[in-house]
């Protein structure tokens, strides 16, 4: 089974826009729980435009099931990280200024860096996880870091899935082989979504866990609106 890890960064933005706490972050991952979710994840940046720091320690509270912290590896961050003492860490190479992840890391440039990072983490019994692109070298260099998974960076898979899902996920199989092979536990994530990650489920193999927030938080959006207009609607009778 491929467990769920809902990305819950998109919920803060929402927030953030008003200033309140509508809609409201901590009462949103106890739903998604709830509803059967195996994971929250939450990537808070250093201009903390969507999750918050203090978010971050407040879901610790919270979370009953998989908590996945993703981030870029700064002091202030690996210092939070170490507070909170969520089941994984996911260390993904994000510039300051990027808009969203936009690679994976270079394990061979950074190995050494990585090592470091990962075993502080380890040493605090934090799972760690390392977001690689999907190429041999990327994930062999990774399995040297001590990490205890990867995650596939999943953008290049969900932009050619419409011009053929075969060609597709050919790296992403290919990949998640030489993972297996190499002793390390397999997470995928980034612009998954309801109409390509079944076809990634079935043709990337001993895939353990996906984080999914920005498709999935649109298409929640997009099937419950009808409802909300319809009962307001109602009211207004
Ligand atoms: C690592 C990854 O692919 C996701 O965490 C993604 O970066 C979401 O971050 P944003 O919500 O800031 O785009
Ligand atoms: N690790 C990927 C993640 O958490 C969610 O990415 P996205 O679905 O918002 O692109």
């Amino acid at each position: 089974m491929t467990k769920l890890s809902v990305n819950i960064n998109k919920i803060a933005t929402l927030r953030n826009a008003r200033g309140g706490n509508m809609p409201d972050l901590l009462k949103t991952a106890a739903d998604i729980e709830s509803f059967g979710a195996q994971g929250i994840t939450i990537h808070p940046r250093p201009d903390e435009r969507h999750i918050r720091y203090q978010d971050a320690r407040d879901l610790k509270a919270l979370v009953t099931t998989e908590y996945n912290i993703e981030g870029n590896p700064v002091k202030q961050f690996i210092d939070l990280v170490l507070e909170v003492r969520p089941t994984q860490v996911t260390l993904v190479p994000d510039a300051v200024d990027a808009i969203t992840s936009n690679a994976g890391w270079d394990t061979v440039k950074h190995k050494d860096f990585l090592k470091d990072v990962i075993q502080t983490f380890k040493n605090a019994g934090i799972r760690t996880s390392i977001f690689v692109d999907a190429e041999a070298k990327m994930v062999e260099g990774a399995a040297e870091t001590g990490t205890d998974r990867i995650e596939l960076y999943t953008e290049s898979y969900a932009k050619d899935y419409g011009k053929g899902p075969e060609k597709a996920v050919m790296p992403f199989t290919e990949a998640a082989k030489i993972a297996y092979q190499c002793g390390l536990g397999l997470n995928a994530g980034h612009d998954l979504s309801l109409d390509n990650i079944k076809y990634f489920k079935e043709n990337v193999p001993h895939l353990l866990e996906v984080s999914i927030g920005h498709a999935l938080i649109c298409e929640a959006l997009y099937l419950g609106l009808e409802n909300v207009v319809n009962m307001y609607l109602n009211k207004l009778k």
